[in-house]
């Protein structure tokens, strides 16, 4: 059995705001061009947010999803699954790599144990709330998870999006934790796009060649295993997935849905908003690439969705960390729409 669920069109950013912004950039006191991608991206808020100039982004919010993967006893990864539990208590402490990040952008963190495979009782019971399962289940074995873990985690992210929403997020960031994550991610891609392991396998935390070799041979052996059975997005997470990706999918949907622009991060990140496409028709126009990992995947998914990167700098720390490394540069789009004169209040008689 297959879990369905009807593909259900997302509605694009105003048009006719993008438009009126689109005039502002052109009429400001700048060369045509001038400010590049940082004006496309300034675009792009302000449609989003349907005023032109658009707000300065003052609740800028990130989730965290955790969880372990079966794969992860199977050589996939550089390092012990007991590092997720160990971070996640680390993002509660505020001393991890997205901690350091959000603390200098002033960006709030929100963490999740979807599937940690750890009790966690010593952190707040908020983190552990939703925990659907310890640890999915190994990829190239066994499916990740039943249909209706998968259907449950899914409604977990879109729940986690509303409240985000309720407690006034202007803009939203998906980020992962799980050790052994990279490859669900990279096979939930390649079945998506129809690529052999061999395209979308990367290195993840640091494999040696021996290593990559497996985690090639896994992803394959789990892209044989379900073939016939990923065409449909929520199988794709529950065959392919684990209960985090399919919490991180669920958020990044209802976010489209509910009009509130997102900015992408790594690997998961993208694995789980091609998997919102393809869920969401359009969900991407809400979507922008806060950077680009290093892992092969993640390039590949964000040319199949049309999304170029802010920010390439060689980063591949999940968690969040590139898409937070990214919000100066949209503050940066929002202030030179709001602040820069028009060129004709400079030469008023042109
Ligand atoms: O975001 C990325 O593109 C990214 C690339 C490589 C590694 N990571 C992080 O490292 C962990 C997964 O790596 P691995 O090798 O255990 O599959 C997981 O916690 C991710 O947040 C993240
Ligand atoms: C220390 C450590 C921190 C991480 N953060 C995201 N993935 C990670 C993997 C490791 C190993």
């Amino acid at each position: 059995m297959t879990p369905h669920l009807a593909p259900k069109p997302v509605q694009p950013p105003s048009r006719e705001t993008q438009s009126l912004a689109q005039d502002r950039l052109a009429g400001l006191a700048t060369p045509p061009g001038a400010l590049g991608r940082l004006g496309d991206l300034g675009v792009w808020l302000a449609s989003a947010q349907g005023v032109v100039p658009p707000s300065p982004l003052d609740n800028i919010r990130l989730v965290i999803f955790a969880g372990d993967h079966g794969v992860a006893a199977h050589g996939v990864s550089a390092y012990p699954p007991a590092i997720t539990a160990a971070m996640v208590r680390t993002f509660v402490a505020g001393r991890a790599g997205v901690s350091a990040l959000a603390a200098a952008h002033d960006v709030h963190v929100r963490v999740l144990d979807l599937g940690v495979d750890d009790d966690l009782t010593d952190v707040p019971s908020e983190v552990i709330a939703h925990k659907v399962t310890r640890g999915s289940g190994a990829i190239h074995l066994e499916d990740a998870l039943t249909v209706e873990q998968t259907t449950q985690a899914f409604e977990i992210g879109r729940t986690v999006a509303r409240e985000e929403i309720a407690a006034g997020a202007q803009l939203l960031l998906s980020g992962d934790m799980g050790i052994g994550n990279t490859t669900p991610a990279a096979a939930i891609i390649a079945a998506a796009l129809g690529l052999p392991a061999s395209e979308v396998t990367g290195r993840g935390t640091g494999v040696d060649d021996a290593g990559l070799a497996g985690k090639e041979q896994v992803i394959d052996q789990a892209l044989g295993r379900t073939r016939g059975r990923t065409d449909d997005p929520m199988a794709t997470l529950a065959t392919l997935g684990s209960a985090d990706l399919a919490a991180s999918t669920g958020y990044l949907v209802e976010a489209a849905t509910a009009g509130v622009p997102v900015l992408l991060d790594g690997l998961m990140s993208v694995a789980c908003a091609l998997t919102a496409e393809r869920i969401a028709p359009g969900a991407v126009a809400w979507f922008a690439a806060g950077h680009r990992s290093t892992e092969p995947a993640q390039s590949l998914a964000l040319s199949k969705l049309g999304l170029e990167p802010v920010l390439d700098l060689g980063m591949r720390l999940g968690e969040g960390s590139g898409a937070v490394s990214a919000v100066p540069v949209l503050r940066s789009a929002v202030a030179v729409l709001r602040d820069v004169a028009m060129l004709s209040e400079l030469m008023p008689d042109a």
